[in-house]
Formats: structure tokens, C-alpha cells, sequence
């Protein structure tokens, strides 16, 4: 029996620890009141939280982008399904020009250093630049007819369907998955920033922040850059382009090359512009979209963006395995782990219909080492070592890391209150809300991801008795083993 070599079980962590705790509602924050894209109507059968704003805020806001130079000639923002779109002007070809927008329009690091706010944030130290920005988000917003981006903030969604604005009730939909952990998690995170700048700057700058900001209002803020920021301007190069971050997503478009650019026009090129294309053609009244990003599970794009697809690509699962402090062989794992480029903890991304990723059975393997095959741990055994786990040890490690798997794919599923045919039942009704099928599109596609892991580990347990064990691979690679498997003895 496997569990008699297994001197210490391994840490299998699934994502499913103690359930998190849901935080009450609070009270709505003054500051999104004042932000005008609220007295709307929902746009779309299945749109539950996306508003468009007026005509006279959308033409506001164009007159705006042509008093300051942006050049949106090919596209007009308009209302969509999807809340706000670009909307093509005329036809318009592969690789055209949507949008140019200079950089005095931006939202960004620049921005926030040559506006009132710069100074008490530089003095803050190292404020992390979602930080700085939104808190020029929420700065330029109280500062309302006055900011030089108010037809711009005017138009901002107070809202979007990310997990992070769903109510306690919402977020009972999506009870035992991972995106439930992330959200939580997210949201811890967002409050902790939120209480460190409001000590830091929103406290002692009463000049600068005369209204009540509250976490609400930062989260929102982290909202609005987390779902508007093209992927690749992260980090200091985090930028809220106003316009081109009106563009919607379509899992149509599959190309990876990036649809825009950071360009110098004008006289030698000073003038910094945000250049937006299309990544196709597009008929004269047609949305134009680009591809957000094809390698977000279905569970970031929840997150990020409030939204998911029905692909089975985007459906994943993350297994969190990590070698326990408490295993006697914890240091010599750890060091082999490390010498293969991989920690105490490791993360493996499990794809619906794709192979494992080819570091998870070694790893496995490493992690449910113990009893007879611990010599493999050994110094001597160092730098040959996953090369041996590349490939079945013994039966009981194979045996036990199919058990441990199996054991965690099977308590994870158990979190989940809803079965996949429950889920798929629900798909077919027509009343869904955006939220509510988004819960599902996730709870389903973890499940999937979940049943699959199963299967594979499922399977091979049974395969047991035909795997070749290092003892046999060593015997015959010394000459004693023949093809059939019998021992050969020098006097036959
Ligand atoms: C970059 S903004 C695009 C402009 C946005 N539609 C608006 O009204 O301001 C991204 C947000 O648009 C919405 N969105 C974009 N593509 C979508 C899609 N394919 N399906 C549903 N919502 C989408 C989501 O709310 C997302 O968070």
C-alpha cells in the first residue's frame, strides 16, 4: 500500500481552503454619485449593470477629443451591447488608423506628476502606479466641470459585471471555485492600498480631497484601469486612453499581433499619440473589436473585464501543489525543486482537452517521494534526479501521486453546489442575468477542468501494472533485464 512509504503526505493545495468570507454591503459612496454616467438605461437583454450615457454626454465628449487634437475621424463611440463601442465611420481595411490620441489626453504616471496630486505622490515614496492613477481618477472626478477629463469621466461606466462589483448574494453563485478566492482576494488587496493612501494622502490633504472618498471609489477607480488598460501598458507604462479604451472585445479576432502603437507626429515627431488599428477589415457601420487577450481563462476575463466566453479553451484550473515544511525529506526537495527552476510551491494552469503541463508529474513524483525511494533524493542523485522523475519511479509513488489527485479533485468538486448537468440545465434558460451566467460559464468550466485532472489520474491507476519503474529501466540498462522482462542470470 502506497501510504506506508509515504512518510509524510504531500501538501496538495487546490485553491479550495477555508471558504472566504463575503464583507457586508456598504453604504454607496458619495463620489460615484457625482460621476454622471448614471441616469441611464441598460442597453441588451443580457446586459445587467452596462449603461450608456447620454446623447448629449457622447457628442460632449467628441467635441472634447477634437478641442484637444485627437484625431477619431474612422470611428464613432456609440451604444452597443456591450455598453459604450467604436462604431466604424466608413469602411475601413485591415490595419487602418481608428484612432490617434496625444498623449496630453492620457490618464497616466505624466499626468499624475504635473497635476495637483503630483506632489503629495511622489513625497508618498514608492506608490505603485495604479495607485498614483487612480487617484488622479478620483481627484480630477471631485474636481468635476473643472477636470480637464470631466466629458471624459462622464462617460466612464460606474460599473462593469467584473466579479469584484457583484453583491454577497451574486458571489454565492460562483461558491467553491477559484475566482471566487481570486475575487476575494483581489478585493482584500484593493482595501489594504486603499487604507495605506487614505493615511498617507487623502487624510492629510483635506485641500485635495475636500469630499468623502471611500473604498468604493478606489475599488471603482481600480476597476476602471483594470478593465480599460490595453495588456501590454502595465506597470509604469499603466495609461487610461481615453477613446481607444472604448474598444470591445471579440473572441473573433484571433490574431496576437498588438493593434496599436506609441507614436511621434507632428514636428520631428514630438507629439506622442496613441495609435489604435484594426486588426481586421470592418463594413462602414459595422463595431469595430479587437482580442483582448487569448490566453485569459474565462475566470480573469470574469474578473477583468466582466465577461466570458462560451470556448473551451478559456476554461482552466490552476493546482497549486507545494512541499511541506512538516516532510523529512522537505530541504532535499526543496533543493531539487530549485535546481529545476521551480520552489517550495508551484503553480500549474490545467487547460479543458489539454495535456498536463510537463513539469506537474515530476513534480508530483518529487513530492510524494518517500520509504524505499528516498535514496533517489540523495546527493550523489542531484543532477540526475528529474531526469528519473521524468519517468514512473515505483509503483507506489505512481500509485500514490494518482491517489492524492484524485483525493483533491474529489474534495474540491464537493465545494461546488451545483453538479455540471445542474449547470447545463440552467444554460438553456433564456432569462439568465449577465452575472448569473457568468457564475455558471466559470462554476462549469472549473468543474470540467476539475473531472478531467480526475480522469487522467483515474486512468492511470489502472494502467499500474503495465508502467516500467526505475528498477527495472536501471536493471535493464545494466544488461540484467530482458525485453519480456526476465532477469538474465550470466550462466543461461
Ligand atoms: C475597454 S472597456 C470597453 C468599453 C466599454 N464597453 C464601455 O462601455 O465603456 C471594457 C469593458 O467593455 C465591456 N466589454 C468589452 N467586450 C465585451 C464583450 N465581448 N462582451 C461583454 N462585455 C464586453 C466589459 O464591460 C468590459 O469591462
Amino acid at each position: 500500500m502506497a501510504a506506508l512509504h509515504l512518510l509524510h503526505p504531500p501538501h496538495i493545495l487546490s485553491g479550495h481552503g477555508p471558504p472566504p468570507l463575503l464583507r457586508l454591503h456598504r453604504k454607496p459612496s458619495p463620489l460615484l454619485h457625482l460621476l454622471p454616467r448614471a441616469a441611464v438605461a441598460a442597453t441588451g437583454a443580457s446586459a445587467a449593470v452596462t449603461t450608456t450615457p447620454s446623447d448629449a454626454a457622447l457628442q460632449n465628449f467628441r467635441r472634447w477629443l477634437a478641442t484637444h487634437g485627437a484625431d477619431t475621424g474612422a470611428a464613432a463611440p456609440a451604444a452597443v451591447p456591450e455598453g459604450l463601442g467604436l462604431v466604424a465611420a466608413r469602411g475601413l481595411p485591415r490595419g487602418e488608423v481608428v484612432a490617434e490620441v496625444p498623449k496630453k489626453l492620457w490618464m497616466d504616471a505624466d499626468a499624475v506628476a504635473a497635476s495637483d496630486i503630483g506632489r503629495v505622490c511622489a513625497g508618498a515614496g514608492d506608490l505603485r502606479p495604479w495607485v498614483s492613477v487612480s487617484l488622479l481618477i478620483l481627484r480630477e472626478a471631485a474636481r468635476g466641470g473643472d477636470s480637464l477629463w470631466a466629458p471624459y469621466l462622464a462617460i466612464l461606466p460606474r460599473q462593469t459585471d467584473s466579479t469584484i462589483f457583484w453583491s454577497e448574494q451574486e458571489l454565492l453563485e460562483i461558491q467553491g471555485t477559484q475566482l471566487l478566492s481570486t475575487t476575494m482576494g483581489v478585493k482584500e488587496y484593493v482595501q489594504s492600498e486603499f487604507d495605506n493612501v487614505e493615511a498617507q494622502i487623502i487624510a492629510p490633504n483635506k485641500d485635495l480631497f475636500p469630499g468623502t472618498i471611500t473604498c468604493d471609489d478606489f475599488l471603482w477607480a481600480f476597476g476602471v484601469l483594470r478593465s480599460r488598460v490595453f495588456p501590454e501598458l502595465r506597470g509604469d507604462k499603466l495609461a487610461l486612453i481615453p477613446f481607444a479604451d472604448l474598444i470591445n472585445h471579440s473572441d473573433d479576432i484571433t490574431s496576437k499581433e498588438p493593434c496599436w502603437e506609441i507614436k511621434g507626429k507632428g514636428f520631428l515627431g514630438r507629439d506622442v499619440v496613441f495609435s489604435l488599428r484594426t486588426p481586421l477589415e470592418f463594413k462602414s457601420g459595422e463595431q469595430v473589436y479587437v482580442q483582448y487577450d487569448l490566453d485569459k481563462s474565462n475566470a480573469e476575463l470574469a474578473l477583468d473585464y466582466g465577461f466570458t466566453e462560451w470556448n473551451s479553451s478559456r476554461d482552466s484550473y490552476t493546482l497549486t501543489l507545494e512541499i511541506s515544511e512538516s516532510d523529512p525529506f522537505y530541504g532535499d526537495k526543496l533543493d531539487i525543486a530549485e535546481l529545476n527552476g521551480m520552489g517550495e510551491t508551484a503553480y500549474f494552469d490545467i487547460v479543458l482537452g489539454e495535456s498536463l503541463p510537463p513539469q506537474m508529474i515530476p513534480y508530483l513524483r518529487l513530492l510524494c517521494l518517500g520509504g524505499t525511494d528516498a535514496f533517489l533524493l540523495e546527493a550523489l542523485f542531484r543532477n540526475k534526479v528529474w531526469e528519473h522523475l521524468e519517468l514512473p519511479v515505483s509503483r507506489d509513488n505512481e500509485e500514490s501521486i494518482c491517489q492524492v489527485i484524485q483525493k483533491a479533485c474529489k474534495s474540491a468538486l464537493a465545494a461546488y453546489h451545483t453538479t455540471i448537468e445542474e449547470d447545463e440545465e440552467l444554460l438553456e434558460r433564456e432569462d439568465l442575468q449577465s452575472r448569473h451566467l457568468i457564475a455558471i460559464d466559470v462554476r462549469i468550466g472549473e468543474k470540467k477542468v476539475l473531472q478531467q485532472i480526475n480522469d487522467i489520474f483515474k486512468e492511470r491507476e489502472q494502467e499500474l501494472d503495465d508502467l516500467e519503474y526505475y528498477q527495472e529501466r536501471r536493471l535493464k540498462d545494466l544488461g540484467f533485464l530482458g525485453d519480456n522482462g526476465e532477469i538474465i542470470f550470466w550462466e543461461s
